[in-house]
């Protein structure tokens, strides 16, 4: 379920209504609902626990899905964990309240100022992509004098996704250690005094729409599991990764109910009944991707011969996705359409200098004027933080909704921040 809803001839976000939002906070403004981000934590986390029985599930928060200071901290609040791939994520995963033992690290490219930072700060896990990487953190624990607990991300050569472009768990991707590696790091990381091999972890992709291939990747996980057992190693984890998918086609009446989360919660309950693992999760876009909305006004309407371009405020750099990944997200008008307004077919585009900056071509709309606003809708997940200043343009502002209150999570850059920020070289100043 999602909490964007007509009411009073305008579209609300909770009890709050959008043109309030544009007005006061000005556009583009992404805008998050509080109520949808619990409801959907809520949902994964107990669908997760019922297959844990007495013992709590691990839900590390994906938060480059979304990582507004908002948005973590209702998370956090809920008692979520945090996956991070960087010392920025970690950072602000701590400033927002997740504690270090909840936090995990992954990512094919830790440096060995990230890594020392993460095991200072004490962090829960370290999920380890190569043998390079196993050495450096052995010797970075080893200097600090500490025993980083770690696991192995495996990469099990099965690949899903919503687009090319975010397949993670084939083996031509560049993510993780390699099924047939994985028992010789094992048995070499026993030695290192700077990491303690705690486990695997594992994760194919994103906007993974069934559960086939999660299936497939966990299958092979488990028997990886019980042959490392059989070598005598220690496998006391299993921590499955992310990429359950979401509906962007979303009907006026959505309820984002259990149905794939549950389908999903019963498949891994089954494959890992009787492993004695604890298990963690890395949802990021089932959690945030619903929850979120991207308000922008209409600034021009360019009518050719063949089309009509409606110019709006929000461009590919507020909203990357459509350009990027030829991704689709609905559009809503804020002022509700009067049953039987006639429909205008749009390219929707935005002000950058680029042809790819458009959002969709063709799309069916209400006429729109100058002045109107309209919402990209599921844009809470890899929406604002993949968000750039790309022809220098003001990173955007982003508001959370709780009821009937919303507060500017993050407001919209200062030109002072954009450009006063610059130095000049001392031989051009
Ligand atoms: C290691 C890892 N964990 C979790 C996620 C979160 O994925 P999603 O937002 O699809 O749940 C990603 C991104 O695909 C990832 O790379
Ligand atoms: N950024 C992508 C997903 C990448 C997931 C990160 N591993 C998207 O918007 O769909």
């Amino acid at each position: 379920m999602h909490h964007f809803a007509y009411r009073d001839g305008a579209l609300f976000a909770e009890d709050v209504d959008l043109r309030e939002i544009a007005e006061k906070v000005g556009t583009p403004v992404y805008v998050y609902s509080s109520a949808t981000i619990e409801r959907h934590y809520r949902l994964y986390e107990q669908a997760m626990a019922s297959i844990t029985p007495g013992r709590k599930p691990h839900v590390f928060y994906a938060m480059k899905a979304n990582s507004n200071l908002g948005v973590l901290k209702t998370l956090a609040a809920l008692g979520a964990g945090a996956d991070t791939v960087s010392e920025g994520e970690i950072r602000k995963a701590l400033a927002a309240g997740f504690p270090p033992e909840r936090i995990v690290f992954s990512g094919v490219g830790k440096s060995e100022g990230e890594l020392a930072f993460a095991v200072e700060a004490g962090i829960y896990q370290v999920n380890i992509e190569s043998e390079s990487e196993l050495d450096l953190l052995s010797r970075v624990g080893e200097r600090l004098g500490r025993r980083q607990e770690a696991v192995f991300r495996v990469n099990p050569d099965i690949g899903a996704g919503g687009h090319a472009k975010i397949t993670t768990g084939s083996s031509a991707n560049k993510f993780g250690v390699s099924f047939e590696d994985v028992h010789r790091l094992y048995a070499r990381a026993a030695n290192m005094a700077g990491v303690r091999i705690m486990g695997l972890a594992v994760h194919i992709g994103s906007q993974i729409r069934e559960t086939g291939a999660f299936e497939a990747a966990y299958a092979k996980m488990r028997d990886l599991v019980l042959a490392l057992r059989e070598e005598g190693h220690r496998v006391d984890r299993l921590d499955l990764g992310g990429g359950l998918g979401i509906p962007y086609e979303v009907p006026r009446d959505f309820d984002h109910g259990p149905g794939l989360i549950e389908a999903y919660a019963g498949m891994v309950g089954k494959l890992t009944a009787g492993l004695d693992v604890e298990l963690g999760f890395e949802p990021g876009r089932l959690i945030v991707g619903n929850a979120g909305i991207l308000l922008t006004r209409v600034l021009h309407l360019n009518p050719r011969p063949t089309k009509q371009f409606l110019v709006v405020d929000a461009a590919m750099n507020d909203l990357m996705r459509p350009a990027m990944y030829e991704a689709y997200h609905e559009i809503w008008p804020v002022a509700e359409p009067a049953p039987g307004t006639a429909a205008v077919a749009y390219d929707v585009v935005g002000p950058i200098c680029e042809s790819g900056d458009t959002f969709t071509t063709g799309r069916e709309l209400p006429q729109q004027k100058p002045g109107d606003l309209i919402a990209f809708m599921t844009a809470g997940a890899y929406g604002a933080s993949m968000s750039s200043t790309y022809n220098q343009r003001l990173l955007v502002a982003e508001v959370l909704v709780k009821g009937d209150q919303f507060a500017v999570t993050r407001p919209r850059q200062s030109y002072e921040e954009l450009i006063g920020t610059d130095r000049s070289p001392p031989w051009l100043s």
